[in-house]
């Protein structure tokens, strides 16, 4: 599956953010996008992601598959009740993720995503109870779920101490070596080995 976008133009509040933007995503790839503060980018991957229509141009991926039924999109935050522990929040995700989609492939279960962001024994635990960077490693292991093509990642590691950074790093990698393809809006690097970098700039 390839992602292809042509003279993409993304806008908010009337303002256009960036134009022109044409690029292929082929299988195994990654893309990490860059700009400063403002600059679109979480405007381009929601674009991505289909929840946000472009101002002009075209994304899309061969078949006409939707893009909200490819891709998994994470945001900075983490979509998880409190109250809930964590294994009740992964099951509801499992389902919903099953549910709204024409079914792609196999995921994981809620205690192999756990336990590959090395989070296993806080299953029982409410969610409201984890440390930051535990809530938002919980958070990336929804990923693992259901399986899907394309994974859309903004700001996905704030809030995680190195080796928690590292280990996600290899998720990625092993979903690229899966034929997967990542976005993902950053402002270091991920450490994706071969990620390609799309810089958005202020347009004048
Ligand atoms: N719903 C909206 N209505 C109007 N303007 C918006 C809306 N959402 C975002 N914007 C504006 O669009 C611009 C781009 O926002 P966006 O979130 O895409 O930037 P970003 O590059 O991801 O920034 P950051 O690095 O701070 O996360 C900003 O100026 C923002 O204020």
């Amino acid at each position: 599956m390839e992602l292809v976008a042509d003279g993409l133009a993304g806008a908010r509040g009337g303002q256009t953010l960036f134009e022109g933007l044409s690029f292929t995503l082929r299988p195994g790839e990654a893309m990490e996008v860059v700009g400063p503060n403002g600059v679109g980018k979480t405007t381009l991957l929601r674009i991505a992601a289909g929840l946000l229509a472009p101002f002009e141009g075209r994304i899309g991926v061969e078949n006409g598959l939707r893009l909200g039924d490819i891709s998994h999109f994470v945001s900075s935050l983490n979509g998880m009740k409190s109250t809930l522990t964590v294994a009740e929040n992964l099951r509801f995700w499992k389902r919903f993720q099953a549910g709204a989609t024409e079914r792609i492939g196999e995921g994981a279960s809620v205690e192999e995503a756990l336990e590959a962001v090395g989070l296993e024994a806080t299953a029982p635990l409410p969610f409201g109870v984890l440390s930051t960077g535990q809530k938002r490693r919980v958070a990336l292991s929804r990923l693992l779920l259901e399986y899907r093509p394309l994974w859309i990642l903004d700001e996905p590691v704030l809030g995680l101490d190195a080796a928690a950074e590292q280990s996600f790093s290899g998720l990625i990698a092993r979903h690229m070596a899966h034929g997967g393809l990542a976005l993902a809006a950053v402002h270091g690097s991920l450490g994706i080995s071969g990620a390609r970098t799309l810089r958005l700039g202020a347009l004048s």
